[in-house]
C-alpha cells in the first residue's frame, strides 16, 4: 500500500491524476447511464446502445489510464508504441462491451456481478496493454504481488460497481454504481503503477515509431472531449427517461387510483405504495399505510403465505380495517418491476358485494320474496326430512294444503298491488296461529301449505284449520271482510301418503273437495277424494285428444221472438262424445277446459265451426257462441275473430258472443279493450248469465253490450218464487232503461213464455222453442222461408 502511495504522491503529477480521476468518474457516471438506458431499451435499439456505451466506457477506461500516465514521470525519457496504444483502446472498448452486457443479460441473478468482474478484467488488459505501448529510457520491473492485486481490485470493485449501479433506478444507486466504477479503475491503475520499478538505462533508446506524450495529451484531450460529448448526451438521455418514467408513474397511478380494486405494491411484507381503492378499504391514508407490514392489514399468516408462494391465485380471506372490522376479500398477488426492482403487487377486491348477493341468492332459493316465508324448495326439503322422522318414530303427521278462494278477484278489481298485500297479510296471520315446530310455506299464487309434526289427535288440526279460517276475518285497505277466505285440504301421515307426493296428492284432493263444498272450509282427506282427482285428470288427457278424434260436436238451440216466435238466430254448445264415457255434459268438462287452458283450443275450434255452419244458412239469423274468460284475454283473440270471419265470409252483425260477467273480472281493461275491437268489427255482445254473478249495474254501463241474457235459474223459477219474478221484472226494467233488449233463457213452458210475453221480454231460448240439437235438425229454420216457433200463449195471454 506504501509503494502505491508512494508512487502517486512522487511519481505523479497530482493535478494530472485529479483529471484522471475527474475523467475517470465522468466515463463511469456516463457508462451507468448509458447501461440503464441499454436496460430500458426495445430490443431493436439494444445493441446499438450497447456499443455507445461500451465505447465510452472503454474510451473512458483508457483516457484515465493515459491521463493518468501523463502524470506519471519517471525521470527518463518516454514515449508510446503506436500500434500498442491503439490495441489498447480496442481490448477497453471490447471487454467493457462484453462486461456491460453479460451484466445485463436476464434471468441470471449474478449477471450483474459477473459482467462488472469481466468489466474490471477489461480495465486490466486495456492497462497492461497500455503498459506495453509505454517506452522508456530504461528497464521496467514488476512486482508480482501488485500486479495481481491491480487485477483483483478492478475486478472485484467493478463487479460491486455494476451489482450497485443495477440495482435500482433510483439516483443514489447510480452515483454509488459510478463511483464505484471510478473506484474500480483508479484502483487498478494506480496499484498496477506500484507495481512497476523503472531503472534508467541510457542505452535504451525509444523507437522512432513510438508517438511522444505530447502526441498522446492530444489524442487522450480529444477522446476526454468526446466523453464529455457522450456524458451531456447520456445525461440528456436519462432526464428524460426520468421525466417519462416519472410521467409514467404517474399515469400508473392515475390509473390504480381509478381502479376499483386495491392494489399494494410490496417489498416483501413491508408495503411500499397503495391506491386509493385500498386506502379507501381501510379507512386510512395511502400515506399512512406505506412503509407499514401487510400483516397489519391480512391478519392470516397462512394466507399470507399462499399468496405470496402461489403468484397468480386466487385466494379469498379477511382484511382488518382501521377499526379492527374484518371484511371478505379476495387477494390475487403477482411479480412486477417496480422502481426498477422486483415488487409484489396485491389485488384486494372486495367480497362484500359479492357476498350479500350470495346471501341474497341463498336466501331467495328457499324462501318466497313477498312473503318471507318457505317457498316451494324449502318446503319440500322440509317434508321430506319430516317424514323421515316420523317413519323412524312411528308418529303421525299433518300435512295442510290451503288456497284463497275469492283472491283473483281482489287482484282484479283491486289491483295487483292491493293482492300482494292481502298475500303478505295473510302470511302473517297464518304465522301468527301456527304451533312450535309447524312450519308454513307459499307454494306459489295464493297456494300455501302448513307442515304440523308430531299430531297425536286429528282433532288438532282440525282446530288448527279452523283457527286459520278465523284468522281471516279481517279488513284491509277497503277489500271487505269475508271477500278473501281459506280452503284447506287436510291429510295425515302414513294413513293418507306414505311419501311427500302421494300426502300433497292427497291433501291436494281433500282441498278440492273444501272449495267444492262451498269454500272458506276444511275437509280431511277420505279414499274416495283420490279417485275423483284421477276421474278430472282422466277427463282432461282425453279432453286433449278429443279435436283430434274427431269426438267433438256442436248443438245449435234457436232463440226466437217472444211476440211472434219467430226464430233470429242459434245458440251454439259444445258437446263432446267420449268414446268409453259416451256423452260428456258440458258443466263437467268445460271447468276442467278453463282450468287446464285447453278452452283456447276448444273455444277456437267451436267458433270456427259455428261461423262456416252460420255462413251456409240462407237466412240471415245470428249465431250466439260462448266466450271463456281466459279467451277473451288471450293475445289475439279479436284478430283471430277477425280472421275467422274473414275466411268464412259471415258477417260480422251476425256473431253474437256471450260472455259471462265473471270473465270482465278476471282482468276489466283488457277484456274491456277487446270486447270494444270486436263492437268495433260489429260483432254483438251478450251479457250471459246475467243475474247469478256480481249483477253490477256498472259493468252493464262500462261495456259494450248489445244484449242482456237472463239466467234461466230466474225463469224456472218465476211462478214459485215471487223474488225470482221480481228479479226477472227488475233486469227487464234495467233492459228497458239502459236500451238494451233482453233475452230469457231456460224457457221450459208455456207459463213461463207467458210471463216474459207480459212483462215485455223481446226474446227468448228454451227447451220450449227446441233442445240444443245437431243443425240439421233445424233445416227449416235456416231456409229461406220464415219460420215461428209455437207462442200461441203469448198474445191470448195478452187478449
Ligand atoms: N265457453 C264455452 N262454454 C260452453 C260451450 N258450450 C257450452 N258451454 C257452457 O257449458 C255450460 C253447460 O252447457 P249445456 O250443458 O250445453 O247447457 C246449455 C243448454 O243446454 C242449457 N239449456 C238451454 N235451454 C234450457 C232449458 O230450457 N232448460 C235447461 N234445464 N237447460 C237449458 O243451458 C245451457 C246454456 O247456457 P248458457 O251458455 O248460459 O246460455 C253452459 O254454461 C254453457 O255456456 C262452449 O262452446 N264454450
Amino acid at each position: 500500500m506504501l509503494t502505491v502511495y508512494d508512487c502517486i504522491v512522487s511519481d505523479h503529477d497530482l493535478r494530472l491524476v485529479a483529471l484522471a480521476a475527474l475523467v475517470c468518474a465522468l466515463a463511469s457516471l456516463t457508462a451507468v447511464n448509458l447501461l440503464h438506458h441499454v436496460r430500458r431499451a426495445d430490443r431493436g435499439n439494444r445493441a446499438s446502445w450497447l456499443c455507445i456505451a461500451a465505447a465510452s466506457t472503454g474510451f473512458g477506461i483508457w483516457a484515465t489510464h493515459f491521463i493518468a500516465m501523463l502524470a506519471f514521470s519517471p525521470s527518463v525519457p518516454t514515449a508510446y508504441n503506436v500500434v500498442l496504444t491503439v490495441v489498447s483502446l480496442i481490448a477497453a472498448v471490447l471487454l467493457t462491451g462484453i462486461g456491460l452486457g453479460a451484466a445485463l443479460r436476464p434471468g441470471l441473478v449474478a449477471a450483474p456481478w459477473i459482467g462488472g468482474a469481466i468489466v474490471g478484467g477489461g480495465i486490466a488488459v486495456m492497462h497492461y496493454t497500455g503498459m506495453a505501448a509505454f517506452e522508456v529510457a530504461g528497464t521496467i520491473t514488476w512486482n508480482h504481488w501488485l500486479v495481481a492485486a491491480s487485477i483483483g481490485l478492478g475486478a472485484a470493485i467493478g463487479a460491486a460497481a455494476l451489482s450497485v449501479a443495477l440495482d435500482s433506478t433510483v439516483l443514489r444507486a447510480k452515483l454509488s454504481g459510478a463511483l464505484l466504477l471510478t473506484l474500480a479503475i483508479c484502483s487498478h491503475h494506480f496499484t498496477a503503477m506500484g507495481a512497476v520499478a523503472i531503472t534508467p538505462d541510457p542505452s535504451i533508446a525509444l523507437s522512432s515509431s513510438s508517438i511522444h506524450a505530447g502526441w498522446l495529451a492530444a489524442g487522450v484531450a480529444l477522446v476526454s472531449l468526446a466523453i464529455l460529448l457522450i456524458a451531456v448526451v447520456a445525461l440528456s438521455l436519462d432526464i428524460r427517461d426520468r421525466r417519462r418514467a416519472s410521467l409514467e408513474i404517474e399515469r400508473m397511478r392515475d390509473l390504480t387510483d381509478a381502479a376499483v380494486e386495491g392494489l399494494v405494491v410490496c417489498a416483501g411484507d413491508v408495503i411500499v405504495t397503495v391506491n386509493q381503492s385500498f386506502a379507501r378499504l381501510t379507512g386510512l391514508t395511502a400515506e399512512q399505510i406505506a412503509g407499514r407490514d401487510l400483516s397489519e392489514w391480512v391478519p392470516d399468516a397462512a394466507k399470507r403465505d399462499t399468496l405470496f408462494t402461489f403468484l397468480g391465485r386466487a385466494i379469498e380471506t379477511e382484511l382488518r380495517n382501521a377499526d379492527g372490522a374484518l371484511m371478505p376479500v379476495e387477494l390475487i398477488a403477482r411479480q412486477i418491476s417496480y422502481n426498477g426492482a422486483p415488487h409484489n403487487v396485491v389485488a384486494f377486491r372486495d367480497l362484500r358485494d359479492r357476498r350479500d348477493a350470495e346471501a341474497q341468492i341463498r336466501y331467495l332459493a328457499h324462501h318466497d320474496p313477498l312473503t318471507g316465508l318457505g317457498n316451494r324448495a324449502s318446503f319440500d326439503h322440509r317434508l321430506d326430512r319430516e317424514i323421515r322422522f316420523h317413519r323412524r318414530a312411528r308418529r303421525q303427521l299433518a300435512l295442510l294444503c290451503l288456497d284463497l278462494d275469492g283472491f283473483k278477484e281482489v287482484n282484479d278489481i283491486y289491483g295487483h298491488a292491493a293482492g300482494d298485500r292481502v298475500l303478505q297479510d295473510i302470511a302473517k296471520h297464518f304465522s301468527s296461529v301456527l304451533g312450535e315446530g309447524q312450519m308454513l310455506a307459499r307454494l306459489g299464487g295464493d297456494e300455501f301449505a302448513i307442515i304440523a309434526p308430531l299430531v297425536t289427535d286429528p282433532a288438532q288440526v282440525g282446530q288448527l284449520a279452523d283457527t286459520l279460517l278465523k284468522s281471516l276475518a279481517w279488513e284491509q285497505d277497503g277489500i271487505p271482510a269475508g271477500l278473501v277466505s281459506v280452503s284447506i285440504g287436510v291429510a295425515l301421515y302414513p294413513s293418507d301418503g306414505k311419501d311427500r307426493t302421494e300426502l300433497l296428492s292427497s291433501a291436494d284432493a281433500a282441498l278440492y273437495r273444501a272449495k267444492t263444498e262451498g269454500k272458506g272450509t276444511y275437509r280431511f282427506f277420505e279414499a274416495a277424494m283420490g279417485a275423483q282427482i284421477r276421474e278430472r285428470r282422466s277427463i282432461e288427457h282425453d279432453l286433449r285428444g278429443a279435436i283430434a278424434n274427431n269426438e267433438l260436436s256442436l248443438a245449435y238451440q234457436p232463440q226466437a221472438q217472444v211476440e211472434t216466435g219467430e226464430v233470429n238466430g242459434f245458440e251454439v254448445l259444445l258437446r263432446w262424445n267420449h268414446p268409453a264415457r259416451g256423452n260428456v255434459p258440458p258443466a263437467l268438462f268445460i271447468p276442467i277446459a278453463e282450468e287446464s287452458g285447453l278452452i283456447l283450443k276448444l273455444g277456437e275450434w267451436v267458433m270456427r265451426e259455428a261461423c262456416r255452419e252460420a255462413a251456409t244458412w240462407m237466412r240471415p239469423l245470428t249465431i250466439a257462441v260462448n266466450v271463456s274468460a281466459l279467451q277473451l284475454t288471450s293475445d289475439g283473440f279479436v284478430e283471430f275473430i277477425e280472421a275467422t270471419l274473414g275466411e268464412t265470409k259471415l258477417p260480422s252483425h251476425r256473431l253474437e258472443i256471450e260472455i259471462t260477467e265473471t270473465a270482465l273480472v278476471r282482468d276489466p281493461n283488457r277484456a274491456l279493450h277487446s270486447l270494444q275491437r270486436l263492437k268495433a268489427i260489429g260483432v254483438n255482445i251478450a251479457m250471459d248469465d246475467f243475474g247469478t254473478g256480481y249483477s253490477s249495474l256498472s259493468n252493464l254501463r262500462a261495456f259494450p253490450f248489445d244484449k242482456i241474457k237472463i239466467d234461466r235459474s230466474f225463469i224456472q223459477a218465476v211462478h214459485a218464487n215471487p223474488q225470482a219474478a221480481a228479479i226477472v221484472r227488475a233486469v227487464l226494467g234495467l233492459g228497458r232503461g239502459l236500451g238494451l233488449p233482453v233475452i230469457a233463457e231456460g224457457v221450459e213452458t208455456a207459463e213461463e213464455l207467458r210471463f216474459l210475453g207480459l212483462e215485455g221480454c223481446a226474446e227468448a231460448q228454451g227447451y220450449l222453442f227446441g233442445r240444443p240439437a245437431p243443425i240439421k235438425e233445424f233445416v227449416p229454420l235456416i231456409s229461406a222461408n220464415v219460420v215461428t216457433l209455437p207462442q200461441p200463449h203469448v198474445k191470448a195471454a195478452r187478449n
